[in-house]
């Protein structure tokens, strides 16, 4: 259904560059490629997600103590078998999800190919057609003129007031525009009741071998520890 979906979208952006919808077709590398990328990304991003919001936590007790706090009385309120419900009531988590992946962007850099030659705007710098772009989502979401004290992690830069000062175009862990990813709102509500299990029944803290700061992986896509992170996870 979503390969369909992804289809679906290519053959409309294709008309409306005037040329032929029949024209699009999905042949079998390319599914194939798409089964992969949504087997990856699926699992390897989610996972990403999650473990460097528990690095986070393990590292700002307090934090992790108000979350909690706000999950329990959130699953209280709404009860378990409305999570969905729950999880959209709960302020704090969405904020320490925003700034661990302000911090922690599993792809630290986006790319577009330029379609026309563009000239920006107010300078004589043209980017040709072909030319392949390099957005640094990693190098904009460090930037001070928009997070001040950048290492420092700080969920109250997501409150809506906070968010409502900076450009959308500083904040790109899901990219942005038409080819942005296709299961955002999937992937961050999946990793959010995830979360909300993790912290109601365990307290996740930092041991000897936590790497602090770590140090990423220069071998891989997606944004890594070097060499993991190692955190303890005791039952409450
Ligand atoms: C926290 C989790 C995730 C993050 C941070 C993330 C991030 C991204 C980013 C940055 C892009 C590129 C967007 C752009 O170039 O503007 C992307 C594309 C994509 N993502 Fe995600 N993703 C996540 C989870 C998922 C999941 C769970 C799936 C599928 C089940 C998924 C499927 C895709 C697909 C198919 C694309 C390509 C879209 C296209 O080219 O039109 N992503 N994602």
């Amino acid at each position: 259904m979503m390969l369909d979906a992804n289809a679906e979208a290519k053959a409309a952006q294709k008309s409306e560059d005037g040329s032929d919808r029949s024209q699009f077709v999905m042949d079998e590398t390319t599914i194939v490629a798409q089964s992969v990328l949504f087997l990856v990304i699926g699992f390897d991003i989610s996972s990403s997600l999650l473990t460097f919001a528990s690095y986070e936590l393990a590292l700002h007790e307090e934090i992790q103590q108000r979350l909690r706090l706000e999950i329990v009385s959130a699953l209280e309120k709404h009860g378990e078998e409305n999570i969905y419900e729950a999880v959209q009531d709960m302020p704090l988590l969405e904020m320490v999800f925003n700034e661990t992946l302000r911090k922690h962007p599993p792809l630290a850099k986006i790319d577009r190919a330029c379609t026309d030659d563009y000239t920006i705007p107010d300078t004589s710098i043209v980017i040709d057609k072909g030319v392949h772009v390099c957005i640094p989502v990693l190098g904009l979401h460090y930037d001070p003129e928009y997070y001040p004290e950048p290492e420092k992690f700080i969920p109250e830069r997501f409150s809506p007031e906070e968010k409502s000062k900076r450009s959308p175009y500083v904040f790109l862990p899901f990219g942005i525009g038409p080819r942005n990813c296709v299961a955002s709102r999937f992937a961050l509500l999946s990793t959010k009741v995830a979360m909300v299990y993790l912290l109601k029944n365990f307290e996740i803290s930092i041991c000897e071998k936590t790497q602090i700061p770590y140090k990423y992986s220069r071998f891989t896509m997606l944004l890594k520890a070097e060499k993991g992170i190692w955190l303890n996870i005791k039952p409450l």
